[in-house]
């Protein structure tokens, strides 16, 4: 069972631009263009499965809307600030 996140978890995914409610978090990515947006999906797709823990998200084009959540405690986990860290740390490695 994953632990729920604490309250300075909850502060470091704020902080980092994540919209934090109760039983989830968001945050939307845009990209320079698909091809972009699409191969920051696949990066993430391959730690997601490391981890075990999987985004939900929504794409158009060069925008990837992004929502984290944990399904065995219904809300926010460790799991999911480790995967946000992953998913930031990608997406700007593709700045350049
Ligand atoms: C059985 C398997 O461990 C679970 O379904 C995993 C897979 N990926 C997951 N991803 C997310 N985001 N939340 C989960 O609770 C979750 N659970």
């Amino acid at each position: 069972m994953s632990t729920e996140l604490t309250d300075a978890g909850r502060s470091a995914l704020a902080s980092a631009g994540w919209k934090v409610a109760a039983t989830h978090a968001k945050k939307t990515y845009k990209f320079r263009d698909f091809v972009e947006a699409f191969g920051w999906m696949t990066s993430v797709a391959l730690v997601a499965e490391k981890l075990n823990h999987h985004p939900e998200w929504f794409n158009v084009y060069r925008t990837v809307d992004v929502t984290l959540t944990t399904h065995d405690i219904g809300g926010l986990s460790e799991l999911d600030l480790s995967l946000a860290e992953r998913l930031d740390a990608l997406a700007s490695s593709d700045d350049g």
